[in-house]
């Protein structure tokens, strides 16, 4: 028999009130519930609970359909925990925290304070905190955990680190160093990053035998470092130390990838300029303290949590930011050292602070993540 397509739709439609209508039902039981979970100390999830009642109804579909009304209940039940927990009243302590730095952060960014960079002056580093404070008083660190370090002891107010770049992708080290310290992102800032090749004056591009620069700077002036013959590449801390050593080599065979300003820094030439492979080539920088300070305007909320290993565990946290309109700006994922296969994800998420979904998130990941840790709110700076 010859289907009509709206004599169809228009049985979907009357199907579909009926599930609307006991979806209601369901979810005023659930709220029942979540009240009598409160009053005698239960947490929302019951995870034996879900099991069995997965089973029963992907048994009750019969073969053909058990796997879709498995995945359909899934959805149902982490919707009705959400919702259990609004009703329920559960406070989560993140939210509270929330709460608490919003409440004590003054209105405006500080414009002086003592703050840790990684390199020495003519860094990027450097330059990324001259973008953020007005008049900051800069100390110098060999390493990224000893900036992480600076700000935990209370010896820095802030610090500032190299979180991604828009050629060479994120700076693995400073995620694998996030996990063993406490600190808090109070801003952001995308710095668009132009290297140079700098040498002594005299130095011609010919000359050239050996490059100087950090890893992250050779990668995004790939290209351009494959088209020099016969040179040698070498890794330095920094591209601002590449640009001294270069200064005070007896050699004049030398250049250093590093920026404009430190070749003004170190007296040394503008061999070429612009050399990154990428002319749109933008490094985005964290800015840390000690204790969460959000400032007013703050849109962007960075997360970090390991999920466990079981399937669909990613999924139902992407789900969450779904069902919650939150925007997934960034997702990266580490490997935990000291765990086979596991990893740490972190998440930058775009919502208001004040917005209600946030308090919704964090009452839901409070009560379902392994480990979950908030790293901060903040806004971005551009330059
Ligand atoms: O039965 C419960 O304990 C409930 O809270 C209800 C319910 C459900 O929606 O069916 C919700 C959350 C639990 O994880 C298990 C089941």
């Amino acid at each position: 028999m010859e289907h009509n397509l709206n004599d169809l739709r228009e049985r979907i439609d009357h199907i579909d009130s009926q599930l609307v209508d006991l979806l209601k039902q369901r979810m005023a039981v659930s709220r029942d519930v979540a009240l009598y979970k409160r009053k005698n100390g239960l947490p929302t999830l019951d995870a034996g609970r879900e099991r069995v009642l997965l089973a029963k109804v992907g048994a009750e579909a019969g073969e053909e359909l058990a796997d879709y009304t498995e995945s359909v209940f899934r959805a149902i039940l982490a919707v009705g925990r959400s919702y259990q927990n609004q009703c329920g009243g559960v406070k989560s302590q993140i939210y509270e925290t929330i709460r608490t730095a919003l409440a004590e952060t003054p209105a405006l960014f500080p414009q002086r304070a003592t703050v840790a960079c990684q390199g020495i002056e003519g860094a990027y580093s450097q330059m990324a905190c001259d973008s953020i404070f007005k008049s900051p008083t800069i100390l110098y660190f060999d390493t990224f955990d000893h900036v992480f370090k600076a700000v935990e002891s209370g010896m820095c107010q802030y610090g500032i680190l190299p979180i991604e770049n828009s050629t060479a992708g994120s700076v693995n080290a400073i995620y694998d160093l996030m996990i063993q310290h406490n600190f808090s992102i109070v801003r952001s800032v995308r710095l668009k990053v132009s290297h140079n090749l700098l040498a002594k004056h005299g130095t011609k591009l010919g000359d050239i035998r050996e490059v100087f620069s950090h890893e992250q700077a050779i990668s995004q002036c790939a290209y351009y470092l494959a088209g020099m013959k016969n040179i040698k590449v070498t890794m330095v801390e920094n591209t601002a130390v590449a640009a001294r050593m270069v200064a005070q080599s007896d050699r004049t065979d030398v250049a250093a990838i590093s920026s404009r300003f430190c070749g003004e820094e170190y007296g040394l030439n503008l061999v070429q300029t612009n050399v990154q492979d990428q002319d749109n080539n933008y490094t985005r920088f964290i800015c840390i303290s000690k204790i969460p300070e959000i400032y007013p305007g703050a849109d962007r909320t960075s997360l970090m949590m390991t999920l466990p290993h079981r399937p669909g565990s990613l999924y139902h946290v992407l789900s969450k930011f779904y069902a919650l309109g939150i925007n997934l700006r960034k997702l990266e994922s580490r490997p935990l050292p000291d765990r086979e296969f596991e990893f740490m994800f972190y998440f930058d998420l775009e919502c208001s602070v004040y917005a209600p979904e946030m308090e919704r998130l964090f009452q839901d990941l409070d009560e379902e993540s392994e480990y979950f840790r908030y790293l901060g709110t903040y806004n971005e700076v551009i330059c």
